[in-house]
């Protein structure tokens, strides 16, 4: 493992968060409560922000409510990655964690990796899909405790997709530290083609079992040597 490791950028789902939780929670819950949200909150200014963005990024449609609903279901259905999905995903999220009704679900080696390697003195990002709200509240609400002042910034798609090198090139110049310092964790191949491409040392973190990668391969967080 490089020595020089002096910050890691790690992404959730597949990575840090068991795509159990995505898939069996997560999802599930935005899906069943999208269309009352959006009808509920369609005038506050962050769900009507993304609620244009979502008709423009469809080419520029001034989208009805159901329309709205219909396409951003349709996106879960696909896993795109849209911001504006991402955002009103994230609020609809806070409803639930604010309640209590969910505690966010990490691997079982996560939180004690992040703290070993911030007390270190390794600068820790997200870098995820979902936006930066999502990214705040899954760390703040897991079972491990409040996991968000190890990190620096939590980096959402506003900078970019994951499987663009220059998302990953912007991120090394808001660090401002030489890319060959970050360390990329993913669970996703071609996200940390982008970043390889961008100069980042990567590691894939193959939760499923062994794997054939072009990347660096651990099975975990904790398995992982950053070096001195
Ligand atoms: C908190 S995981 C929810 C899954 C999700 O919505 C997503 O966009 C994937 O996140 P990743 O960290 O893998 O980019
Ligand atoms: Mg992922």
């Amino acid at each position: 493992m490089n020595e020089q490791v002096r910050a890691v950028l790690i992404e959730l789902e597949g990575a840090a968060v068991p795509m159990a939780f995505v898939t069996g929670t997560l999802t599930p819950l935005a899906q069943a409560r999208l269309g009352a949200f959006i009808a509920e909150h369609a005038s506050d200014p962050d769900v009507e922000d993304a609620l244009e963005e979502t008709g423009r990024l469809l080419g520029g449609f001034d989208l009805k409510l159901e329309e709205a609903e219909a396409l951003l279901l349709r996106w879960m259905k696909q896993n795109r990655k849209a911001t504006p999905l991402k955002t009103i995903q994230g609020l609809i999220w806070r409803e639930s964690y604010e309640a209590g009704s969910i505690k966010s679900e990490l691997y079982p080696d996560v939180a004690e990796s992040l703290r070993s390697w911030a007390s270190s003195g390794r600068r820790l990002f997200v870098y995820s899909s979902n936006s930066r709200l999502a990214q705040q509240l899954l760390l703040s609400h897991s079972a491990a405790g409040d996991l968000t002042s190890l990190f620096e910034e939590f980096f959402d798609t506003s900078i970019g997709q994951k499987i663009e090198p220059a998302s990953y090139r912007a991120i090394c110049e808001r660090l401002d530290l030489p890319s060959g310092s970050v360390l990329a964790l993913s669970g996703d191949g071609e996200e940390l083609d982008a970043a390889q491409s961008a100069g980042l040392a990567t590691t894939l973190i193959a939760r499923e079992g062994p794997a054939d990668s072009r990347h660096a391969v651990s099975p975990d967080f904790a398995s992982l040597n950053l070096g001195s």
